[in-house]
């Protein structure tokens, strides 16, 4: 694994006339669990999607292992949407099947731990799951793909605390931290912190900062709510 997993180059994306991210350049170390936090538009999935090469950049370059991005790079990436792109009619067992037929990464044997752990029923088709086993289920799918870059738009997204606690203690049992770099987005900055290495605040389509959330709590001594406050009120 490289130690770099994730480089930007002067990156800009922009729709029509709007300007969704102006030129930001960063890199990202290999092995590490990175929240992209920000506040409504300010260009998050935007990112994600460039990271993922979903999106083509309008300037400026993205590498993801130490190679150019030049479209969709499924065998480095696991992407988890923020929609609805499952089959409905399939069970949770059939989608599974179905993901290690698509993806020759994708390990059966820990997505069928993971439904284990996760309580889901695998005979349950996939359009009669509730809003929160949908979510666990995706996370489930995202996560059993072996590929080093992960990537999850919004996973608690619209659940209760209850599903969000057990959503972060399935990425917390499940992420394979050797070989893998967790990318997500999210507004649930508070619950999401234990399980950070590093932040990242987008504002306006700018990039404020990147840091090490520890280093945000012993030398700042700020929560990541307090950090993020601050950073987009300078
Ligand atoms: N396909 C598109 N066409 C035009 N404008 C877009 C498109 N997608 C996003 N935008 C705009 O680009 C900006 C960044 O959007 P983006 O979805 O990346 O933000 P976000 O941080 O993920 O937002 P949220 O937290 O609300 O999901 C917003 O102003 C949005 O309205």
């Amino acid at each position: 694994m490289s130690e770099t997993i994730l480089k930007f180059e002067r990156v800009s994306k922009t729709y029509g006339r709007k300007m969704a991210l102006h030129e930001t350049s960063f890199e990202l170390p290999a092995g590490k669990i990175i929240g992209l936090i920000g506040t409504n538009g300010s260009g998050k999935s935007t990112t994600l999607k460039l990271m993922a090469g979903l999106l083509r950049p309008s300037g400026g370059s993205v590498a993801v292992n130490g190679r150019t991005v030049k479209g969709r790079i499924p065998e480095l990436v696991s992407f988890l949407p923020d929609g609805d792109y499952l089959y409905p009619f399939y069970t949770v067992k059939q989608t599974i099947r179905l993901f290690g037929g698509v993806y020759r990464d994708f390990d059966q044997i820990k997505a069928l731990e993971m439904m284990s752990f996760l309580e889901l029923n695998g005979d349950q088709p996939v359009k009669g799951l509730s809003k929160g086993n949908m979510a666990r289920f995706k996370m489930l799918l995202a996560l059993s793909r072996q590929v080093p870059l992960i990537l999850m738009d919004e996973p608690l997204s619209g659940l209760d605390p209850l599903v969000r606690g057990s959503i972060i203690k399935s990425l917390i049992s499940f992420i394979d931290m050797d070989n893998q770099t967790v990318v997500l987005s999210t507004h649930e900055v508070a619950e999401i912190e234990p399980l950070l290495d590093m932040a990242m605040l987008i504002h306006d389509g700018r990039l404020r900062s990147i840091r090490e959330v520890e280093e945000i709590r012993s030398s700042d001594r700020m929560n990541l709510v307090e950090w993020m406050e601050a950073a987009v009120s300078r």
